[in-house]
């Protein structure tokens, strides 16, 4: 099995509803069938109940709300590399300041920018029941990306297939 401290963590990123804990669960696995050591995290979970709350309630999160959630995702991409594997996070990493939070301890850090279209994740969306997050704050989501730049890691992936079709899609850009 390949040694996957060497292995570049993958963010799977993009607003909510794009895919993000589907995709990246199923990548995972996908990882695995081919002999690394992968470990899937969703950043759903490392969310401080306030800030679940705070959507639920149909209030975006700011910068600062964000803070104490991005410094729980960056000790959990490290310590799942530390542990052997590569770690694979759902995380919706909306702003650049948010990677560039995240690289700070994983600079090899790859994203997968899960790139849709409104209409279309709204549409998933609308079969979905999640935990907290309401639909009413997709606008705000969209509002709030800042598109990976050309100087991140990054490969942006088309979402409109399948879900194997959006991975082999990663799988064919993953270092
Ligand atoms: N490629 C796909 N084709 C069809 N439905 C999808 C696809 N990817 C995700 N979905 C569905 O879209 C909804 C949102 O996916 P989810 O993984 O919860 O997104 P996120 O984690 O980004 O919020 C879910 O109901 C999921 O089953
Ligand atoms: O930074 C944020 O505003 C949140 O992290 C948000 O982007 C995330 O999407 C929600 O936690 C819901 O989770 P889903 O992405 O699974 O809908």
């Amino acid at each position: 099995m390949a040694d996957a401290t060497r292995l570049p963590p993958v963010l799977v990123m993009g607003v909510s509803g794009s895919g993000k804990s589907t995709v990246g669960e199923a990548l995972t696995a996908a990882l695995v069938a081919r002999g690394e050591a992968a470990e899937f995290v969703d950043a759903d979970a490392l969310h401080p109940q306030v800030n679940k709350d705070k959507m639920h309630e149909g209030i975006p999160l700011t910068d600062e709300d964000r803070r104490p959630w991005l410094d729980a995702c960056s000790e959990r991409i490290a310590a799942v590399q530390a542990s052997g594997s590569r770690c694979v996070m759902a995380n919706s990493a909306l702003k650049r300041a948010y990677r560039d939070r995240l690289r700070e301890d994983a600079p090899t850090l790859f994203i997968a920018f899960l790139d849709g279209s409104r209409e279309l994740i709204a549409e998933r969306q609308s079969h979905r029941h999640h935990e907290y997050m309401p639909n009413s704050l997709l606008d705000s989501q969209f509002a709030t990306l800042e598109r990976p730049e050309s100087d991140e890691a990054f490969g942006a992936v088309a979402i409109h297939g399948s879900v194997d079709e959006t991975v082999a899609q990663i799988l064919a850009v993953l270092p």
